[in-house]
């Protein structure tokens, strides 16, 4: 579920009077996502998705967020463009909530994921990474390193009746990776994606050939390592139904990026260790989300143990080899 505002008819023509995107033809809610409110958008011009931004998007970062993807649309990326109205503004109100319209991107996101999805997945990431080179604003990953602890401490109460033995298995796990993370300038820093799972990356196929239609869902962007975003992409792409780590899709993965985008050895030692990482970012706001949502909300809450499985593999597998690299 995630249409949270409704907007009334009236309400739409008078949002839409201030764009020069034709008549409009059709406008219905879209079910997925959990963040924000969207809204499939038929014109006389063309298709275009209305979004309007929830609680959880502080409104004094969506003009750098909207930024970040104009940019990254203008050298070459394809993902959602921000469309200006006649003012020149592509941020603004509607039913009391920021809205933008941006442009609908075709394909469809890879329900169940095989091999060939992750070459296209990985040179597109390291497409993402080149295209954000020129994008000069910073904005610190706030669910990076130094916040991992402050959410671990406010699962702390509830963390426990989800699992006995978690919230200490945690504390050990998140004090050996905070102790190896890489140290500031170690490694390469840009503007990052942060999210990239599969209900981000549009497919289409040709031929039984997936390639990549777009990136959308930049809400979590930040300007962090680059290869926080690799490992982001081996928790989220490359585990099976069982638990397994399929290496197969790992180096899929890392050899479309290098082509696009070589990996230093630096960035390739410290792979491990990102990827744990990335394990406890997801494990931390999903069990968050687990113990702060109420039984009965009409979000679907995301299950914090299958990182916990996660967290466990990447902890053995302390060697780049064992990751595809
Ligand atoms: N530009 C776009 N083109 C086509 N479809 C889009 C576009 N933007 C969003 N959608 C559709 O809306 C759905 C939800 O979008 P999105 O993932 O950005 O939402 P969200 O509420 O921020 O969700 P979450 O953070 O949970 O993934 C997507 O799965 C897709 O179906
Ligand atoms: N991708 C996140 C949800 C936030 O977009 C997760 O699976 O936990």
């Amino acid at each position: 579920m995630a249409v949270y505002t409704e907007v009334s008819d009236e309400a739409l023509r008078a949002f839409l009077a201030e764009y020069d995107i034709g008549a409009l033809l059709a406008f219905r809610g879209i079910a997925e996502g959990v963040e924000n409110s969207n809204y499939a958008l038929k014109t006389s011009a063309g298709d275009y998705v209305l979004t309007l931004y929830e609680k959880r998007v502080n409104p004094r970062e969506l003009p750098w967020f909207l930024g970040l993807m104009r940019h990254l649309v203008a050298h070459g990326l394809s993902a959602p463009e921000p469309v200006a109205g006649r003012d020149g503004q592509a941020l603004r109100e509607l039913a009391g909530r920021p809205a933008a319209i941006c442009t609908f991107l075709p394909g469809v996101w890879p329900r169940r994921i095989r091999p060939e999805h992750c070459g296209p997945l990985g040179a597109a990431l390291a497409g993402l990474h080149r295209a954000g080179q020129g994008f000069a604003e910073v904005r610190p990953n706030g669910l990076g390193p130094a916040a991992w602890a402050p959410l671990l401490d406010r699962c702390r109460a509830d963390g426990e009746a989800v699992q006995a033995g978690l919230i200490a298995e945690l504390d050990a796990a998140l004090a050996g990776i905070l102790a190896a993370w890489p140290v500031a300038g170690a490694l390469p820093v840009g503007q990052i994606h942060a999210d990239l799972f599969p209900d981000n990356v549009f497919f289409l196929e040709e031929g039984g050939t997936p390639r990549v239609s777009g990136l959308i869902d930049f809400y979590f962007a930040c300007t962090d390592l680059l290869a926080y975003d690799v490992a982001v992409c081996l928790n989220a792409w490359c585990f099976e139904a069982d638990r397994s780590f399929n290496v197969t899709k790992a180096r899929a993965i890392l050899r479309a990026y290098a082509a696009v985008r070589p990996l230093s050895e630096a960035e390739l030692a410290a792979l491990p260790v990102l990827c744990r990482g990335a394990a406890i970012r997801f494990l931390l706001t999903r069990l968050y989300d687990w113990v702060n949502t109420p039984p009965g909300a009409m979000v679907t809450r995301k299950d914090p143990l299958e990182y916990l499985h996660k967290l466990r593999f990447f902890g053995h597998a302390q060697s780049p080899e064992a990751l595809g690299a």
